[in-house]
């Protein structure tokens, strides 16, 4: 009835203006009547009160203004303290947001590293392009461009006839082949050969020495006896405390090789060790926040897009995922940390499980730390570093998902992580940090090569990479 009275069109708050002027027209006075009670105007018409008092970004001068203290009594009837808690609560949050947002882009990044994140072809194309619109300069009003300036025009003609790409996409095609020409590392087959969502399903060093080299699994089996026997335990144990099958476990990686016990073997067996330890596999961990994308990255590593699973959902991976990698090292997906929707008993499993893996694994050569670029160090991340630094365990911080930002904001976080890093963290290493997107490739050629330093390696497959677009 009451919007029958009125024109239809006619907007709720031009309906209340109307009402409350106290027109002559017989239904608004009616309306009138009806509402000059003592109640609110907004408490009868919930609708338009929700429209009226529909929440508006509190500007910085708001926020200043707001929380500057009173001197004025007050004299609403509302109780005081409720108002000015919630109000005071609001207020102060979406001042340090607006402080942090403001204090972050007062960052001003290295000109290297800006420089780097461009080589790289890292943070969002758009911006790559306002990036170098910049360093492109200005003449007078104009923008000189970078396509519009590198090449003659007849040039640009002429590639536009043969490739059908507007001179913008030619120009990023030019420059993402100049980073491809250069050497490339690759890591050829790499598989998942075991998983482990417990203690005692975690595969022993032997385990995983016996999957990556079955043509030493004789030996390896001999030697493991041998030096079960020597060191005066049973070689027909049964404890089953380690590796998948019932036998207990002697990590032939790690006999020292001028020891006794490796002296009193045989000659041949001995010639063995050395040659099953020179073999040693090392392990290298990937762990990060649910949905930060560890396995995308493990997938983007291997250039095949089903090694491991992936889902835009948190919490895929639940179990340590061991996956071959050239035969030398093996790479760890992890079940993330800081995931809010687990059941508790499966986040302390997990917890459990990462934590026994990360501080007695002897095999582990390096823990990388995946930190998604659009956030830098969350409180999750923080909690999880202090543990690595109580433990003593290096770790290296990756900074993930750069396709999602722009080069400066990647600049900016790459530089307030490095320094959070070298404040509170002993054990990171802080000199550089790596920074990948798993979806344009950008940064992984180097991530790679990290690993295989890490791992103490010589680069194992090299290859000159053949131009991505058919411009040269
Ligand atoms: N834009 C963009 N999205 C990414 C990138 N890496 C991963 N993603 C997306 O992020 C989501 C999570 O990826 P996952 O690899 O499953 O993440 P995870 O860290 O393994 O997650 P959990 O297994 O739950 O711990 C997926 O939707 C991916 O497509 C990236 O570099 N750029
Ligand atoms: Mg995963």
């Amino acid at each position: 009835m009451l919007v029958a009275g009125f024109r239809a069109g006619r907007t709720q708050a031009e309906l209340i203006r109307t009402v409350t002027s106290g027109s002559r027209n017989p239904c608004q006075t009616l309306i009138t009547r009806h509402l000059s009670t003592s109640t609110p105007v907004n408490a009868r018409l919930p609708y338009f009160h929700k429209k009226l008092t529909k929440k508006t970004k509190p500007t910085v001068s708001d926020v200043a203004a707001a929380t500057t203290p009173t001197t004025s009594p007050s004299t609403s009837p509302v109780p005081k303290t409720t108002t000015s808690n919630t109000s005071n609560t609001t207020l102060s949050d979406s001042q340090s947001t607006i402080s942090k947002r403001q204090s972050f882009k007062s960052i001003t990044p290295s000109p290297q590293l800006m420089h780097e994140i461009r080589v790289q072809g890292l943070g969002t194309k758009a911006e790559t392009w306002s990036f170098a619109k910049s360093s492109g300069g200005r003449n007078g009003n104009k923008t000189i461009r970078p396509w519009d300036k590198k090449l003659p025009e007849e040039e640009w003609k002429r590639l536009k006839k043969e490739t059908r790409l507007p001179p913008k996409q030619v120009w990023f095609e030019q420059q993402s082949s100049k980073v491809v020409e250069k050497e490339q590392v690759k890591f050829p087959g790499m598989r998942f050969v075991a998983g482990a969502s417990s203690l005692k399903s975690l595969p022993s060093e032997d385990a995983l020495l016996r999957m990556f080299r079955p043509d030493l699994f004789e030996e390896i089996e001999e030697i493991e006896n041998l030096l079960l026997e020597e060191s005066g335990g049973n070689s027909k144990a049964t404890s089953g405390d380690e590796g998948s099958g019932t036998k207990k476990s002697m990590p032939i990686a790690r006999v020292p090789i001028n020891s006794d016990d490796v002296q009193k073997l045989h000659e041949r067996k001995r010639a063995k060790v050395l040659e099953i330890r020179d073999s040693a596999l090392q392990e290298i961990a990937i762990v990060g926040r649910s949905n930060v994308g560890k396995s995308t990255m493990l997938n983007t590593l291997t250039e095949s897009p089903n090694t491991a699973r992936v889902s835009s959902k948190p919490g895929l991976t639940r179990q340590l995922n061991f996956y071959r990698c050239s035969d030398k090292f093996v790479l760890v997906d992890m079940p993330g940390y800081g995931f809010a929707f687990a059941k508790e008993e499966d986040k302390t499993a997990w917890t459990e499980l990462i934590d026994e893996y990360l501080a007695t694994r002897k095999t582990l050569k390096r823990i990388y730390v995946m930190i998604d670029a659009r956030h830098g160090l969350k409180v999750a991340d923080k909690e999880f570093l202090t543990t690595l630094d109580k433990k003593s365990k290096k770790f290296q911080v990756i900074l993930t998902k750069c396709d999602l930002v722009t080069p400066p904001d990647l600049a900016r976080c790459y530089t307030l992580v490095q320094e959070e890093l070298k404040k509170s963290y002993r054990n990171a290493i802080t000199e550089r940090l790596l920074m990948v997107s798993s979806y344009t490739g950008a940064g992984m050629n180097n991530l790679r090569k990290d690993m295989l330093f890490v791992c103490g390696q010589n680069i194992l497959v090299r290859e000159r990479e053949r131009p991505r677009s058919t411009i040269h």
